[in-house]
């Protein structure tokens, strides 16, 4: 029977892109159900709504999804399946070409073609939406002389009858996203590449966090991302994002545990392989 995978929709996102590779690339067998945002994917994997899903962590050029962390760090049973390293390709679009008096996107793409909007829209209003597609949807709603283009997919531009003014905007060629499949239950079968720690360490004493990086470092545990993000109870306060490279040792067990006894909590979100787009 199909799994159900949960995505930022509508049809046309680079989420939903994502996904369809991930199905191909797995076998897996999902059926895929969009949410209008991300923090609603994350609740739906968290109610047993659906049995995963798939959203965005880290851009390249623009850093954090902070909705996603945030998600994250403050949900109870949810654990990281698989990382996938998906190449973003933007493409501005709109009804018909002519005068763009303003832009609709997401704010992670508008972000990622900064330099490309300064240099040939610096005029154009530019306008955040949930999702590249809805961005698409908007400009196709819109009467075609508006003067609206949006931030979106090659896909949504098909989808909905829109045309490509400028194609690859965004302002690298590498320009990739990271996302994480979530689910509730851990599945040991697959491969353990990387595992996700979050923890809160208390930023009041000298040298807390350099005492938690030490219990990685001594141990020659690898640490391939640190993000940090506001615990949200005071100014000042903050939670911990360790990436780690995965090692069958107990070494990796033993630094978990230390850091563990320096932090006010401490939540692992699994082991993890990491998929990458050939
Ligand atoms: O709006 C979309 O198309 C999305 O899938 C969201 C999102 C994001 O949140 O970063 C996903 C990947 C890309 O970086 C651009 C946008």
């Amino acid at each position: 029977m199909a799994m159900s995978l949960g995505v930022l929709g509508p049809a046309g996102t680079h989420s939903e892109a994502a996904a369809a590779y991930l199905k191909r690339q797995t076998g897996e067998d999902y059926k895929l159900v969009l949410f209008a945002d991300i923090f609603d994917c994350l609740q739906a994997v968290e109610n047993g709504e659906v049995d995963s899903a798939l959203v965005p962590v880290e851009n390249s050029l623009e850093g954090a999804i902070n909705i996603t962390l945030d998600t994250l760090a403050r949900s109870e049973g949810l654990t990281v399946w698989r990382e996938l390293i998906w190449p973003v390709h933007n493409q501005l679009l709109a009804r018909r070409r002519g005068e763009i008096k303003r832009i609709y996107s997401h704010a992670q793409p508008i972000s990622q073609c900064r330099d490309f909007l300064l240099q040939h829209y610096p005029q154009a209003e530019l306008i955040k939406v949930a999702s590249t597609a809805r961005a698409a949807e908007i400009v196709a709603e819109a009467p075609a002389d508006s003067g609206s283009a949006a931030i979106a997919t090659a896909r949504a531009g098909e989808l909905l009858g829109l045309v490509p003014i400028a194609t690859e905007i965004q302002d690298s060629a590498a320009n990739c996203t990271r996302f994480f499949q979530v689910g509730r239950q851990a599945l040991s079968f697959l491969p353990k590449e990387k595992l996700l720690v979050i923890c809160q360490i208390d930023g009041q004493k000298a040298g807390a966090l350099f005492e938690v990086l030490k219990e990685f470092a001594q141990r020659g545990i690898n640490m391939t991302r640190i993000e940090s993000r506001p615990a949200r109870t005071e100014l000042g306060a903050y939670i911990f994002f360790f990436d780690l490279e995965y090692s069958d040792s107990p070494q990796l067990e033993e630094a978990l545990s230390a850091v563990e006894k320096k932090s006010i909590w401490l939540r692992n979100l699994g082991t993890f392989p990491v998929l990458t787009v050939n």
